[in-house]
């Protein structure tokens, strides 16, 4: 990475990056509001949802790109390289206006692959500087995701500017603890507090280039720990998508979950979805380990098909056994579950 000199027409890349249901979305949907950073291109990489994220973020944000089916950590870093070269091509036909590229990750990407491929590239390079590392860490889950997921500690280690989310649901002293915790593993990082995605744009898009030369020194440190290659994940992850094809009932629903998250929370990593529930527009669904959180109704389906999606990310848990659970409640619920994607190892790329 060189210098930013006088002159240097280079677009920026900002890779926000935190563990499963951290709120990078809440951060970005929030972020992206002020007109100032109107001209960003979002790149959003989600592995293996059968399209349920695409039907959320078409919600959120038109600017966003989705590169779905797999990991730019791994095994998609060249769909992120192309997709990085197309965005200039749109550029440069006049197609977009373009002042910075935004790249969120999944929740359980490694950041540090991904820099090295955007630095390996010639074009690149010469195109665009990464102008930062934005890592969410979410303030009631992020402890136990420090402990359990290696993934979320090379996320915090790689950050400039961590941003503790979900502040508003926890106790000051957590956030207190997490603050001491995140001094011992990033010293150097900045680190913020944010509820809900409230933060100063500037923070998130600070085009810090007095930050480079630390930066570029940091990265080199972590090219040794993390060699240019992609890096196994863990593999007891799994994931999972089911559809149901008539409304649910709500409450049973509810309660299915909270026995779920009850019995399973620590391996129940993340659940989202849209449920029909028979009205006008279906209910979004979010959980994080043991949290739910405050299920939104929407007004419509924004065109979007009028059935059920839910996608579940688990570790050490078989999808079959949630399954045979929903099976066993279909009565109750008012629809039978039909698995649209089973996936053993979410990095494989379909
Ligand atoms: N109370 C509260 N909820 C939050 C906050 N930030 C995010 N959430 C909720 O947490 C859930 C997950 O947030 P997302 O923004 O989808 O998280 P994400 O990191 O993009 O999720 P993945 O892409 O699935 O890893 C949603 O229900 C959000 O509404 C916050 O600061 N406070």
């Amino acid at each position: 990475m060189c210098q930013v000199t006088n002159g240097d027409n280079r677009k920026p890349i900002i890779v926000v990056t935190g563990f499963l249901g951290s709120g990078k979305t809440t951060l970005l949907s929030n972020v992206l509001k002020y007109g100032k950073f109107a001209n960003t291109a979002v790149i959003i990489n989600e592995y293996g949802q059968a399209g349920l994220d695409h039907r959320l973020i078409r919600r959120i944000e038109e600017r966003t790109r989705l590169l779905s089916g797999g990991c730019i950590c791994c095994n998609m870093r060249e769909d992120l390289i192309n997709e990085l070269k197309e965005i200039l091509n749109e550029a440069e036909r006049g197609r977009i206006q373009l002042d910075r590229v935004v790249i969120e990750t999944t929740g359980l990407a490694d950041p540090a692959p991904i820099l090295f491929s955007i630095l390996m590239d010639p074009v690149l390079t010469n195109r665009y500087y990464v102008d930062g590392v934005v890592c969410c860490l979410d303030a009631a889950n992020g402890e136990l995701h420090l402990r359990n997921n290696p993934e979320s500690v090379k996320q915090i280690v790689t950050a400039d500017t961590i941003i503790i989310t979900k502040t508003d649901i926890v106790e000051k002293e957590t956030v207190q603890e997490m603050r001491e915790r995140l001094r011992q593993l990033n010293p150097a990082a900045i680190v913020m507090e944010a509820a809900n995605g409230v933060i100063d744009p500037e923070i998130v898009f600070a085009n810090s280039q007095s930050q480079m030369e630390i930066r570029r020194t940091r990265l080199e440190q972590l090219k040794t720990e993390y060699p240019d290659r992609p890096t196994p994940h863990d593999n007891g992850v799994r994931s999972m998508s089911i559809r149901f094809y008539e409304p649910l009932d709500w409450t049973a629903f509810g309660l299915w979950m909270s026995m779920l998250l009850y019995a399973h929370g620590e391996k129940m990593m993340r659940i989202k979805g849209m449920v029909d529930v028979g009205d006008s527009g279906p209910i979004v669904i979010n959980g994080v380990q043991h949290v739910i959180h405050p299920p939104r109704h929407l007004a419509d389906w924004n065109g979007e098909e009028k059935n059920s999606q839910i996608v579940f990310i688990m570790k050490d848990l078989e999808p079959e056994h949630l399954m045979d659970s929903l099976v066993a409640f279909q009565n109750i619920l008012g629809s039978a579950p039909e698995i649209t994607e089973i996936n053993l190892d979410p990095y494989t790329k379909m």
